[in-house]
């Protein structure tokens, strides 16, 4: 049965090996044609969500599901299949290949030469600077090009939604702002985001919509510009009192 949700998390609870639990009954929906950016203190278990988006830990209870199909149990290679993936925190591209064979190797699952010929001309409409240094070793770009490449790589077999894991981090100030366009970007094109960030400010003026997680649950969601208007929120996670205006709000 088809959903508005892309995906859903539904009173998930995980945690890592005989540890205490990091999700406590954790409530997350992404709709269709948009980003919902996921903020809140270190340790709250941000990475955690996406890592059982993912597949990459088993929730010990909760529901799964994307586009309205239960996928609850689904390890990391069927949910990528379903429509989910994962752009882990770091960087993850492979200096020493060029930016078309990291790309490439997001189409690994694809048999049809066709279709990865398609999906491979989307990407380079998308990231200019994938069409355009296409041919160069990945470690000649900078920082924040090749967290375009990884992008890139993650849409190659045309996810429902990208579970973006810290994308800013480690990023100068410009090179940041770009990663945020370029999350923009995907999102107009059809993709769904799910977002990670530290930088909660700018990733709640990119966000159409604002999860606030505490000690494994929602503390509070809705729409990413009421939230940056909410001065408590702002006093506790935002770093200081609402500003009038978004700081970027070319991004808006
Ligand atoms: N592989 C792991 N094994 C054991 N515990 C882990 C593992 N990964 C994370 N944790 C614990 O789970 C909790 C939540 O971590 P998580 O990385 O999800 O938080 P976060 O909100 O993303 O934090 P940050 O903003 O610091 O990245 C933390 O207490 C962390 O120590």
């Amino acid at each position: 049965m088809a959903s508005d949700h892309l995906l859903e998390l539904v009173d998930i609870e995980a945690g890592y090996g005989r540890a205490a639990l990091v999700l406590r009954g954790l409530t997350v929906r992404v709709p269709a044609g948009s980003v919902v950016c996921l903020v809140g203190p270190n340790g709250a278990g941000k990475s955690t969500v996406l890592k059982v988006a993912s597949g990459m830990l088993a929730p010990r209870s909760g529901t799964i599901r994307v586009n309205g199909e239960d996928v609850t149990g689904f390890g990391p290679q069927q949910l990528l299949a379903a429509g989910l993936s994962h752009v882990l925190q770091g960087h993850s591209v492979f200096k020493e290949m060029t930016v078309e064979e990291n790309v490439l190797l997001g189409a690994y699952t694809i048999r049809d030469r066709a279709r990865i010929a398609e999906r491979a001309g989307f990407v380079k409409d998308l990231f200019p600077v994938v069409r355009d240094r296409w041919k160069a070793l990945a470690g000649a770009l900078s920082g924040g090009q090749q967290k375009q490449v990884e992008f890139a790589r993650s849409l190659m077999v045309s996810p429902r939604v990208v579970l973006l894991d810290e994308p800013s981090m480690g990023l100068d100030p410009r090179s940041a702002a770009s990663v945020f366009e370029q999350v923009i970007r995907m999102r107009d094109a059809g993709t769904a985001v799910l977002l990670v960030e530290q930088n909660a400010r700018r990733a709640l003026e990119t966000a159409d919509l604002g999860c606030v997680l505490d000690l494994g649950r929602v503390h509070i969601d809705g729409p990413a510009a009421e939230l940056l208007q909410d001065p408590q929120l702002a006093e506790l996670y935002l770093g200081g009192r609402p500003t009038t205006a978004p700081s970027h709000p070319h991004l808006k």
